[in-house]
C-alpha cells in the first residue's frame, strides 16, 4: 500500500459549479441546514442565548441617551438630585450590559464547542471507514488541516457568529431608532456616510476573502508538506537532501507568507479608511450642531449623545462585515467537511452491523476466479487470478517484487475492491460477506507493523481490548517475544513512542504476530517481512510464524525459505498471472520460474543442489 497516485483527485480539489450534486445558489443554504442539524440538540442553550442578546440589545444605545437626558434635563438645569437619579440608572444599564455580554459570550462559545466536538467526533468515525484507496488519493497533511483548521473556523461561526449577528443587527435598529427619535436631521447627516462606508466595506472584503482562501490553500500544503518530511526526516538527512528540502520548504512558506501579507495589505487600509470615516461623520455631526447651536435649535446634550452613537454605530456595522467574513470562511470551510462526509466510496457496508452475519466461522475455501484488477484505469495489476484455498491449508505466495502478491491479500481482506471475476469465501461471494464478519475472520500482518503510542501492553491487545493479562502474556510466551519485552524497561508497561521508534523490525514483527495470536483469525494472512534481522531474531520468528499458522488456513507472502518450504503448496506470481502452483519440491523439479527465483534468492544451493 501507499504507492499509488497522490494529490489528485482527492475529494478535496473538486472545483466545480455543483456541489453536493446543487448548483452554488443553494449550496449555501444546504450547508447551514447541516450545520443545523448540529444545534438542533442544543436548542434549549441558543434559545436561552437568543433571549439574553436579544432582550439586552438594546442596553447598549440606551448609554448616549441617559448622557442627554442628564446634560440637558439636569445639569444645564442644576438639578443635582435628578442627576443622581439618572447616574444610577446608567451605572445599571452598564452594568447589565456587561452581565448581558458575559452570558452571551460564555453560552455562545459552549453552543460552538459542543457542536464542533460533534462534528469532530462525526469526522473522525467517518475517516475511519473509509476504505485505502481514499487515503492513497488523500495526503496526510491535507486531512490534518481538514480536521483541524477546517473545523476551527467552523467554531469561530458557531461559537460567534451566529447569535452575535442577531445581538450587532438589533443594536444597529436601536441605534438608528433612538437617533431618529431625539433628531432625525442630525441621523441623515451621519447616515449619509453609510453609503461610501459599505462601498469600501464590500470592496475590501471580496479581496480579504479571496486572499484567506489562498492563506488556507497555502496552510494545506504547508502541513502536507512538513507532515511528510517530518515522518520522511530519516530519510532527508541520509541522503544529504537539506538544502534541498529547504529550499522547497521555502517556496511553500514564501507563499504562504504573501498570502498572509496580501489579508494584512488590505486591513491596514480597510480599518484607517473606516476610523477616518467614522472621524468625518463626527466632523459632520459637530459641524452640523454648532451651525444649529448658534440658532439655538439644538442642546448639547444631542450633539454630545450624537457623537457617542457615531462610534457606537459604526462598531456593530465594523462586527456584522467581520462575521460576514468568518461566515464565507467556515462556509468554505463545512463545504470541504461536508465534502469529506459525504465520502461514500467504498461504504457499502454501512448499517450492516445489526445485519446477520452470513458468515461466523470458515470452513470450506477461499476461491479467486479469473480476478481482475488494477489500482487506477486500466492498469491490470493481477490478470485473470484463479486458484483455490482449502480449510486449513498453507500457502506460500511468492514473486518478484511488484507482481501483486500483497494485492492479493488487499483483495481478500477488501482494502480494495477488485474489478472482475469473483471470490469466494466458503462459498460466498466476498461483496457480501458484511465488513466486520470478515475482518473477525481474516486476521493480517502488514509487512510494515505499525504500533501507537501507548504500552507494550496496550499495542499487543490492540485488536482484542478485553483480553486478561495472563492470556496476553503468554500470546508473548508462546510467540517468543515475552523474553525481549520482559527486558525492556517496565516490560509490558513500556512506552512505545511514535509509530514504534525505539523497537528493532524483528522485535515490532513479534509484537505484531503476539497481537494477531490475540486476535485469533481462523485465516491468517501474513505480509513477511523483506527486512533482514540477525539469526536469532531470526529464528524466533520462524518458530513464532509456525506457531502463528498451526491450525489455521494461512497464506503467507513468503520471502524467507524456510516459510516456503513448510507450505503445503506454492503459488508462484508473475506480473500479475499465476505462472505455476505446487510444493518446493514439485516446482523445483519443474525447473520454471519458482526454481529460478529460489536460485536467485539462494544462490548458495547452486553447487548443493547441482543446479
Ligand atoms: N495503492 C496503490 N496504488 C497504485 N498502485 C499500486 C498500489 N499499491 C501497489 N501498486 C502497484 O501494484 C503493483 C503490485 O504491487 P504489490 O504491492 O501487490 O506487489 P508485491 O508483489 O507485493 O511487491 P513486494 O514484494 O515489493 O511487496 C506494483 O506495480 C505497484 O506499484
Amino acid at each position: 500500500m501507499g504507492k499509488g497516485p497522490r494529490g489528485q483527485g482527492g475529494f478535496t480539489t473538486q472545483q466545480d459549479d455543483t456541489l453536493h450534486g446543487r448548483k452554488k445558489g443553494s449550496v449555501d443554504s444546504y450547508i447551514v441546514s447541516r450545520l443545523l442539524q448540529y444545534i438542533k440538540p442544543l436548542k434549549g442553550l441558543v434559545a436561552t442565548a437568543i433571549i439574553i442578546t436579544v432582550g439586552g440589545s438594546f442596553l447598549g444605545p440606551l448609554r448616549p441617551y441617559l448622557t442627554k437626558v442628564a446634560i440637558d434635563d439636569h445639569i444645564s438645569k442644576g438639578d443635582l438630585q435628578g442627576l443622581g437619579a439618572i447616574s444610577l440608572i446608567l451605572g445599571a444599564v452598564i452594568l447589565l450590559d456587561g452581565i448581558k455580554q458575559y452570558a452571551a459570550t460564555w453560552l455562545a462559545q459552549v453552543i460552538g464547542q459542543k457542536a464542533v466536538f460533534n462534528i469532530r467526533m462525526d469526522v473522525f468515525r467517518h475517516l475511519q471507514k473509509l476504505p485505502a484507496r481514499f487515503y492513497d488519493r488523500n495526503p496526510i497533511g491535507r486531512l490534518i488541516t481538514r480536521t483541524t483548521n477546517d473545523i476551527e473556523s467552523l467554531n469561530e461561526l458557531l461559537s460567534s457568529g451566529i447569535v452575535t449577528i442577531l445581538g450587532d443587527t438589533l443594536q444597529l435598529v436601536f441605534i438608528v431608532g433612538i437617533m431618529v427619535w431625539i433628531d432625525w436631521q442630525l441621523t441623515l447627516v451621519v447616515l449619509a456616510i453609510l453609503p461610501l462606508m459599505l462601498y469600501a466595506t464590500v470592496f475590501f472584503k471580496s479581496r480579504v476573502r479571496i486572499a484567506f482562501q489562498d492563506v488556507r490553500t497555502h496552510v494545506a500544503r504547508l502541513n502536507t508538506f512538513f507532515q511528510e518530511h517530518i515522518t520522511g526526516m530519516a530519510i532527508v538527512q541520509l541522503f544529504n537532501r537539506q538544502e534541498r528540502e529547504s529550499e522547497a520548504y521555502a517556496a511553500i512558506n514564501r507563499d504562504h507568507r504573501d498570502a498572509n501579507i496580501r489579508t494584512v495589505f488590505y486591513f491596514s487600509i480597510y480599518y484607517p479608511l473606516i476610523e477616518t470615516l467614522s472621524a468625518v461623520a463626527a466632523g459632520l455631526v459637530i459641524w452640523y450642531s454648532g451651525v444649529r447651536l448658534l440658532k439655538a435649535d439644538l442642546t448639547i446634550g444631542i450633539v454630545i449623545s450624537f457623537v457617542q452613537y457615531i462610534s457606537l454605530f459604526f462598531r456593530p456595522l465594523q462586527h456584522l462585515s467581520d462575521k460576514f467574513n468568518t461566515m464565507q470562511t467556515a462556509i468554505a470551510s463545512s463545504d470541504r467537511i461536508f465534502r469529506l462526509l459525504d465520502e461514500k466510496e467504498g461504504l457499502e457496508d454501512e448499517g450492516e452491523k445489526d445485519a446477520a452475519s452470513p458468515l461466523d466461522t470458515f470452513t470450506g475455501s477461499i476461491e479467486f476466479k479469473n480476478v481482475w484488477f488494477a489500482y487506477e484505469h486500466e492498469n491490470w495489476v493481477l490478470r485473470d487470478v484463479s486458484f483455490s484455498i482449502r480449510h486449513g491449508e498453507k500457502i506460500a505466495i511468492v514473486g518478484a517484487t511488484g507482481s501483486g502478491k500483497t494485492t492479493i491479500i488487499n483483495i481478500l481482506s477488501r482494502l480494495y475492491p477488485y474489478q472482475q471475476g469473483e471470490v469466494l469465501v466458503d462459498g460466498i461471494r466476498l461483496e457480501e460477506i458484511p465488513q466486520q464478519s470478515l475482518r473477525s475472520l481474516v486476521g493480517v500482518v502488514m509487512q510494515d507493523v505499525f504500533l501507537f503510542s501507548g504500552t507494550i501492553q496496550e499495542n499487543l491487545a490492540f485488536g482484542n481490548p478485553s483480553v486478561p493479562f495472563e492470556t496476553l502474556r503468554q500470546a508473548a510466551e508462546t510467540v517468543g517475544a515475552d523474553r525481549f519485552i520482559r527486558k525492556l524497561p517496565g516490560g509490558y508497561s513500556y512506552r512505545v513512542l511514535e509509530n514504534g521508534t525505539g523497537l528493532s523490525t524483528g522485535q515490532k514483527q513479534l509484537i505484531a504476530f503476539v497481537r494477531a495470536l490475540l486476535y485469533n483469525p481462523e485465516i491468517l494472512v501474513l505480509d513477511e517481512a523483506t527486512s533482514s534481522v540477525d539469526t536469532e531474531t531470526e529464528g524466533l520468528i520462524d518458530r513464532a510464524t509456525e506457531r502463528l499458522m498451526k491450525d489455521r488456513t494461512s497464506i503467507i507472502i513468503a520471502h524467507r525459505l524456510s516459510s516456503v518450504q513448510k507450505a503445503d503448496r506454492i503459488i508462484v506470481l508473475h506480473k500479475g498471472v499465476i505462472r505455476e502452483t505446487g510444493s518446493h519440491q514439485e516446482l523445483l523439479k519443474e525447473r520454471g520460474l519458482y526454481h529460478k527465483l529460489y536460485l536467485l534468492q539462494h544462490p548458495e544451493t547452486l553447487t548443493a543442489e547441482g543446479a
